[in-house]
């Protein structure tokens, strides 16, 4: 049977590896539309401002299970954000103690709320060392930030020159490259022995830069790093459904009030949060590999992270299209839900 004939699929309750969640009424606002679905999390630190120390993210943690609705059982694992002064030790700390699951690396400037980013790779190497030797992972904005290089060669630029000498003075730290966008980093990644993964947004299955610009211009699909040309989204989908451990879903839900996307300097994120599932299950089956979802959704982040996968499971069902809000309200405004462009079918039963 043509797995494109399947109308129900159980898989284990997934995980979200990269995720915005924001704070105070947007934090309530976002949550439940990840909690509704997702088990675990790992929980993005580029709040105002940044969550940096194992006692701020500890704070957070608290405001997020303060904020999480009744019935609903959802961990975020936090993120430290690395800047240039961070203390290894009390990097040591937060992972020792169960704070943090990972070290978030932003290049200055490089994105939304980046500004106490890393200049100078070389000021963190004793964190980057302490990392490596305790099995904590760095989770990395990979685009460089120069402005003599072009937006859409940021992220393989990355890789030659940040990516290459960290991991060659660094073998033993485990990476994340997050949000993958391009087939130079999904070669890489396919290339690399060990400690390297990649997480991939559905966003980034789903448009490419045409999406963006053509036909006037769609701020709602505004994101960094920024969709590419179809021939790197097409190899973003094979790395997904391929089954490859290295590869898993990291939605990178980013909300910004519609607010502060159009304007004239509009902010980047797409949020996708609400629809995340039935899109992926959308990708899936046109790729005819639905029964890889699992491996990208549930199981190869679980994996790379060195925790168990999660024990209850969802069931997504195939019927007549999905029905969900084309913007969430929160007490900071309306913030849009990302439109795939094309009908969902599959719904996340319960
Ligand atoms: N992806 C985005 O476009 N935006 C993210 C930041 C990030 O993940 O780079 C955000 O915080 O809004
Ligand atoms: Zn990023
Ligand atoms: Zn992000």
């Amino acid at each position: 049977m043509s797995e494109k004939e399947l109308t129900r699929l159980t898989i284990r309750r997934p995980d979200d590896w990269h995720l915005h969640l924001r704070d105070g009424a947007m934090l309530r606002a976002v949550l439940p539309e990840t909690s509704r679905h997702f088990a675990r999390a790992i929980i993005m630190p580029n709040l105002v401002p940044p969550v940096v120390t194992a006692d701020h993210a500890k704070a957070y943690r608290d405001r997020i299970m303060d904020a999480l609705p009744e019935g609903h059982s959802f961990t975020p694992l936090m993120t430290l954000y690395l800047t240039e002064d961070t203390d290894p030790a009390d990097v040591r700390y937060a992972h020792e103690s169960g704070i943090a699951t990972a070290v978030k690396l932003y290049p200055a400037g490089a994105t939304t709320n980046s500004a106490s980013g890393v200049r100078d790779f070389e000021k963190v190497r004793p964190v980057l060392e302490e990392m490596a030797e305790i099995g904590m992972p760095l989770c990395v904005h990979g685009e460089v930030t120069d402005n003599d290089i072009d937006i859409f060669d940021r992220e393989a630029t990355f890789i030659d020159r940040v990516l290459k000498p960290i991991r060659k003075k660094t073998p033993d730290l485990k990476i994340v490259m997050e949000h993958v966008t391009t087939q130079d980093a999904v070669d890489y990644v396919r290339d690399s022995s060990k400690n390297l993964a990649a997480t991939i947004t559905t966003h980034h299955l789903i448009i490419n830069r045409n999406h963006i610009l053509a036909g006037g211009i769609k701020p709602h699909f505004y994101c960094l790093p920024v969709a590419k040309r179809e021939a790197h989204r097409v190899a973003l989908v094979q790395a997904a459904v391929s089954g490859d451990k290295r590869f898993f879903l990291g939605t990178d839900s980013a909300p910004h009030t519609d607010a502060a996307k159009l304007q004239s300097c509009g902010c980047a994120g797409i949020f996708t949060a609400p629809n995340t599932m039935s899109c992926l299950a959308e990708v899936f089956e046109a790729a005819d590999r639905l029964k890889k979802l699992e491996a990208f959704a549930s199981l190869n982040g679980p994996a790379f992270y060195g925790l168990p996968p999660n024990d209850d499971t969802i069931t997504l069902v195939k019927g007549p299209p999905v029905t969900y809000p084309e913007s969430i309200s929160t007490e900071d405004g309306p913030v849009t839900v990302f439109d795939p462009g094309f009908d969902l079918h599959w719904r996340v039963e319960g």
